[in-house]
Parts: C-alpha cells; sequence; structure tokens
C-alpha cells in the first residue's frame, strides 16, 4: 500500500516538473520587429501568434508567460505596437505579438496594410503551430473579435481563446462571462481560458496548451 501511494505522489511530482518544461523559461529576447516576410526568423522553432484588439493585454500576457516585467511594451496608448514582434523563447519557440485590429483612430491605409501583414504571416507560415485570441473579459466578443475568430477557424488554425483583466471584474460574475464569451464564440469550456495578467491567473492553462502545441 505504502510504496503504491509513493509511486502516485513520484508520478504526480514528475508529471508536474514536466509540465513545467518551458513555463521556467531562462532566456527571452526580441528578434525582430518585422514588417515584411523576409525578415521573419528563417529557424523552424513552432511559433504561437497572440492577436486582439488594440490594448487589450496581448504584451501584457506576454510578459506574464515569460515571467517578465517588461520584455514586450505594454503602453497606455493603443495601437502602438504595429509590426510582428519575434520574441524567442529559449530557442524552443517564438511568440509573435500581433499589432492590435480595432484601433479606431488608424487610418484605412494602416488598417489595409495591417491586414495585408497579418493575412500574410497567419496563412503562409508553416512555424505557426496555433494562436492565441484575446479579449477583453469584462465583455462580450466585440464584432472585430468574432471576425477574427471565425477567420482563424476559416483557416483551420489552431485557437485559444484568452479573456484578459478578469481581475476587473469579480469572482462571482466569472461563471456568466465564461458562458457568454463562449456562447459569442461558439466555443467549448477547453478552448477558452480566463486570465488577468495582474493576479496570473490562467497562466498555467495557457502554457499547458502551448506545449500541447509544440
Ligand atoms: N488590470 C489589468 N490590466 C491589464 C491586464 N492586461 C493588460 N492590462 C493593461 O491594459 C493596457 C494595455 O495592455 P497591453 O498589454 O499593452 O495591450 P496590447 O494588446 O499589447 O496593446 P497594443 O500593443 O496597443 O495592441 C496596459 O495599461 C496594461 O497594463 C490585466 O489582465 N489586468
Ligand atoms: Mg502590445
Amino acid at each position: 500500500m505504502i510504496s503504491l501511494r509513493s509511486d502516485f505522489f513520484y508520478f504526480i511530482q514528475k508529471k508536474q516538473i514536466l509540465r513545467s518544461g518551458l513555463m521556467e523559461v531562462h532566456n527571452v529576447d526580441l528578434t525582430i520587429s518585422a514588417v515584411a516576410e523576409k525578415q521573419y526568423p528563417n529557424t523552424m522553432f513552432p511559433e504561437i501568434a497572440l492577436v486582439g484588439r488594440s490594448n487589450v493585454g496581448k504584451s501584457s500576457l506576454t510578459n506574464v508567460l515569460i515571467n517578465r516585467r517588461k520584455l514586450a511594451r505594454t503602453s497606455s496608448q493603443p495601437g502602438k505596437t504595429q509590426t510582428l514582434n519575434f520574441y524567442n523563447i529559449d530557442d524552443k519557440l517564438y511568440f509573435v505579438d500581433v499589432p492590435g485590429y480595432g484601433y479606431a483612430k488608424a487610418s484605412k491605409a494602416s488598417r489595409e496594410k495591417w491586414g495585408k501583414m497579418i493575412e500574410t504571416y497567419l496563412t503562409k507560415r508553416p512555424q505557426l503551430k496555433g494562436v492565441i485570441a484575446l479579449v477583453d473579459g469584462r465583455h462580450a466578443p466585440t464584432d472585430d473579435d468574432i471576425s477574427m475568430h471565425d477567420w482563424l477557424v476559416y483557416y483551420g488554425i489552431d485557437i485559444l481563446t484568452v479573456a484578459t483583466k478578469m481581475d476587473k471584474i469579480s469572482r462571482g460574475k466569472w461563471n456568466k462571462q465564461e458562458s457568454l464569451i463562449r456562447k459569442t464564440l461558439n466555443i467549448s469550456a477547453n478552448e477558452l481560458v480566463l486570465f488577468s495578467a495582474l493576479t496570473k491567473a490562467g497562466k498555467n492553462d495557457v502554457w499547458q496548451w502551448i506545449e500541447g502545441r509544440m
């Protein structure tokens, strides 16, 4: 009996160590801020892209995942990130921080430029293993969020939806928000993570999804 129990605990411990392999990120650097395809890194590391409207918290999520305070620049100015930022994670994987959509003040020309850049990257990049699509957890997904989601589904891209800024609503409202988001995007429970960059809630679930794609 005793030996069985300790084997069981050993197994659980081992599993946790294995699972945290990538979560213990050591070396991270911004390899390139790309505006054109020819600038994308020529490595074959798997890539995970982060998409979502301006100011939703993409850079903040990246920073939490890699345990850095300020590697990915966060800003109070929406629409600041205008390039595809490739973050090399321990020479194993890239996070690709994609400029936010739905920035009202963006010009038509810059929106078109954005659209082309994103489309090229998301549809032609064999290294891309999945997309983390962020939505503001306080509200129902916007029309832009729904279009982005449908577009990703259409292209057969693996999606994890992350509802962010959950610290801004009380725990008692989480379940209701969760079903609202799931219903609006037509996704199942395992395709959605409720997240906060402040409390780091959801961080492990996001990592688990990423590791499942590598
Ligand atoms: N309370 C709270 N604030 C957050 C959270 N995530 C992001 N923020 C804040 O929201 C603002 C925007 O965050 P960013 O991470 O820069 O958003 P982004 O999606 O990268 O924005 P762009 O690069 O402009 O598209 C910043 O002031 C962050 O501090 C969160 O989970 N909780
Ligand atoms: Mg950003």
